[in-house]
């Protein structure tokens, strides 16, 4: 079994029968979701999923897992996602499957909020992995130049086929690539990103999670992170 396979299936042992639960995006996510059908179909749970993406829609779907929309349900039990870096204050970066919006939307209207990771994903610092930031796509040229006049290093995210990656929301994705985002220093720049008009959503996934299970060796370490 692979750190993110054990991960997945780990952090599926929180759900229980009655729950609306988040289903997360990408690719440790995903072995959430084929255990979450799993059970649906082996042992008869019973859960309602809220999606956060068109792709674990897709996959969800594909399990027979019943799903309602965001605007339906009062809120969240318990949503299970991937994390692209988790700090060693367990601040996170999130998107690099251009998912940060819905993930956000979902995450913050979550009672609990689970990250699941392979060891890879946990640093000192963030900005090792680019940051993610959506964005619409009139104006977004001024936007970039304007990341570009503070020294973000940033560029434009394309598909494999070298054309501008459209996001669920039909949305750009700029990614900032920093190098380093010091701790003392993360807050602040979610609360500039907030204020340019043009960006939907950024991936500083701050204050959100309250457990994180990190795969590693041959068993998962689950932490719970108190605020
Ligand atoms: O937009 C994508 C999400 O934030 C993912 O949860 C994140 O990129 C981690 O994905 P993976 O588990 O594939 O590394």
């Amino acid at each position: 079994m692979n750190l993110k396979q054990m991960v997945g299936i780990e952090a599926a042992t929180h759900v229980t029968d009655g729950m609306i639960v988040g289903l997360g995006t990408g690719s440790t996510a995903y072995y959430l979701v084929e255990e979450i059908g799993r059970r649906i179909a082996e042992e008869g749970l019973s859960i309602t999923g809220v999606t956060t993406s068109k792709a674990t829609e897709k996959q969800a779907l594909g399990l027979n897992i019943p799903l309602k929309s965001i605007d339906e349900v009062p809120y969240v039990d318990i949503t299970v996602d991937g994390a692209d870096e988790i700090s060693s204050d367990y601040q996170g970066i999130k998107g690099g499957g251009a998912a940060l919006l819905f993930e956000k939307i979902v995450a913050s209207n979550s009672k609990k909020n689970i990250w699941i990771v392979d060891e890879s994903k946990m640093v000192e610092t963030l900005g090792k992995f680019p940051l993610p930031i959506e964005v619409i796509p009139y104006g977004s040229q001024q936007l970039l130049k304007k990341f570009e006049e503070k020294g973000l290093n940033p560029k434009l995210r394309l598909t494999a086929d070298n054309e501008r990656l459209k996001t669920d929301s039909d949305n750009y994705i700029i990614d900032l690539h920093m190098e380093t985002i010091p701790n003392n220093k993360v807050k602040q720049l979610a609360s500039w990103l907030d204020t340019l008009t043009g960006v939907v959503e950024h991936g500083l996934f701050l204050d959100i999670v309250d457990t994180v299970i990190i795969g590693k060796g041959t068993s998962p370490e689950t932490i719970n992170v108190s605020r």
